[in-house]
């Protein structure tokens, strides 16, 4: 009999909001309260779907997340992100997500960097084949990735902790098991577990079968080895269960039937859906990796979302985003939530020094604060005003707003740079100056950190930082 498996998808924010009854499966409806607690919260939240398979399940889900059922708590969960390019987006973030709340719940999560994977290119969801990755390139997407996952799991533990006792998180990397894995005898000993007709059904192989270009062997493969990495997470930790956007449900098949050939002890999956449509295009990801990417970006990006994001992208309680909510109805000018939303990812992502920066920025962009910008360091300031020209000028005596303007090359040459100035375009540090005569003063134009701000119109932004102060 075939062994039980679940599939959860995310309901994708357009749907409306989730119904329980509508989205769990008969077997969650039967199950005990505290089971029910944990998926039923997910799905209520939105993060979870559909399950995968529906029926004919030996055992029915709610057990297996059971504390109560002797055997079955705690189980380990995982997901795996390929590192095709250095940086964590939004849409691994909602995968990361759903790890992070069954660890809260007590079990243990597996995030799977697959560098091995990653060098054949899933073509789940692609209507082209991706440009091959070379295995140097790979080898530091991989590193990127891992310091992402790990700096976000350490903020997790360090700024959500709820008193609860988690489950542990850890990071593993498939090119661990392949690296030692003779080409030969792979094929020998798994190949023939899988029939070419259901690889071949799969919707993602369809899909670019039927395209003009067509599909390549190493993007067929791809699916063996996702295939192969869940059984070694199930043989070595005791892996039930995988975690994938609905782009993987192919993927995430080809791994249940093959743990099934092998072992017919009770399998399961969650999958969630893709909740983020704009990710997958490549100008839109938000880049998340606390090291190269714009806080401030992401905070305004969390900010322009929907109040629905409180509910995928924070732990807060629902009763507590109810309560953000009406807050919003009375003092929508306020955006109490979406500021909420903000914070809370920015402190997921960026940890709680992040959170302390970003707002500093906002203050100094949105509320022209001095005392805000008199703190920020070089580094904070350049990424405020990214699309600023950053310049170290020498400060000489007697140094006039006409000087350090024309130094910064933040104004024509000649009467017409000189009228900017008197006609009220040009303000130093939040303030206008009107006098292109006027000299410098430090704790005025100079700010105590040695920096200046220059803004030329609306929105033409110069550092300055002043050398032999
Ligand atoms: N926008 C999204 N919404 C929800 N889940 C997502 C989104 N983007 C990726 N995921 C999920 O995150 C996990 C890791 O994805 P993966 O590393 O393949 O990223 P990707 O964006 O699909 O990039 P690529 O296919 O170019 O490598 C997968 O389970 C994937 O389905
Ligand atoms: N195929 C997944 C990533 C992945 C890689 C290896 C796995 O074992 C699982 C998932 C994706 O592209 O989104």
């Amino acid at each position: 009999m075939a062994a039980p498996m679940l599939r959860l998808f995310s309901r994708g924010w357009w749907f409306g909001a989730p119904s329980l009854s509508g989205v769990l499966p008969l077997g969650l409806r039967k199950a005990h309260s505290d089971v029910r607690g944990l998926l039923a919260a997910q799905s209520a939240r939105g993060l979870f779907k559909d399950f995968f398979p529906e029926r004919g399940t030996k055992i029915e889900l709610p057990e297996l997340f059971d504390r109560r059922t002797s055997g079955n708590f705690p189980q380990t969960i995982y997901c795996g992100f390929d590192p095709t390019a250095d940086s964590l987006h939004v849409g691994h973030l909602l995968a990361l997500l759903g790890l992070f709340h069954f660890q809260r719940a007590g079990h243990n999560v597996i995030a799977l960097v697959g560098s091995a994977t990653a060098r054949l290119g899933d073509p789940s969801g692609r209507t082209k084949e991706r440009e091959a990755l070379d295995a140097e390139r790979v080898k530091g997407n991989a590193r990127a990735l891992r310091r992402g996952l790990e700096a976000l799991a350490a903020n997790h533990q360090q700024l959500f902790n709820d008193g609860r006792s988690w489950g542990s998180f850890t990071v593993l990397d498939n090119s661990a098991w392949y690296q030692k894995q003779h080409l030969v005898d792979f094929l020998a000993a798994v190949g023939g577990h899988f029939r070419m007709g259901t690889l071949l059904s799969r919707l993602s192989v369809q899909a670019r079968l039927k395209s003009p270009e067509g599909m390549s062997l190493t993007e067929f493969f791809y699916q063996v080895l996702q295939a192969y990495d869940f059984y070694h997470l199930f043989q070595r930790y005791g892996c039930r269960v995988q975690l994938g956007g609905s782009d993987q449900l192919g993927n995430i098949m080809s791994g249940y039937e093959f743990i099934n050939k092998l072992d017919n002890r009770a399998e399961y999956k969650l999958m969630r859906k893709q909740i983020i449509p704009t990710t997958k295009s490549e100008k839109n990801v938000i880049l998340i990796v606390p090291y190269h990417h714009n806080r401030l970006e992401l905070i305004n990006t969390f900010i322009a979302l929907s109040q629905r994001y409180l509910k995928l992208f924070t732990f807060l309680p629902l009763p507590e985003i109810d309560h953000l909510m009406q807050l919003h109805i009375k003092e929508p000018e306020k955006r109490v939530p979406q500021k909420r939303l903000a914070s809370e990812v920015t402190k997921l992502v960026h940890g709680q020094d992040g959170l302390d920066s970003a707002k500093r920025c906002t203050q100094a962009l949105y509320h022209n604060s001095i005392d805000a910008l008199e703190v920020m360091s070089d580094q904070e300031l350049k990424e405020l005003f990214r699309e600023a020209s950053f310049s170290e000028l020498v400060l000489d005596p007697g140094t006039n707003v006409l000087d350090t303007c024309r130094k910064a090359n933040a104004i024509p040459d000649g009467p017409r740079g000189y009228r900017m100035i008197t006609e009220g375009g040009v303000s130093i540090n939040h303030r206008q100056v009107t006098n292109p005569e006027s000299v410098l003063v430090v704790g005025q134009h100079i700010l105590k950190n040695g920096l200046s701000l220059l803004k030329i119109g609306k929105r033409n932004f110069y550092i300055i930082k002043w050398l032999q102060l």
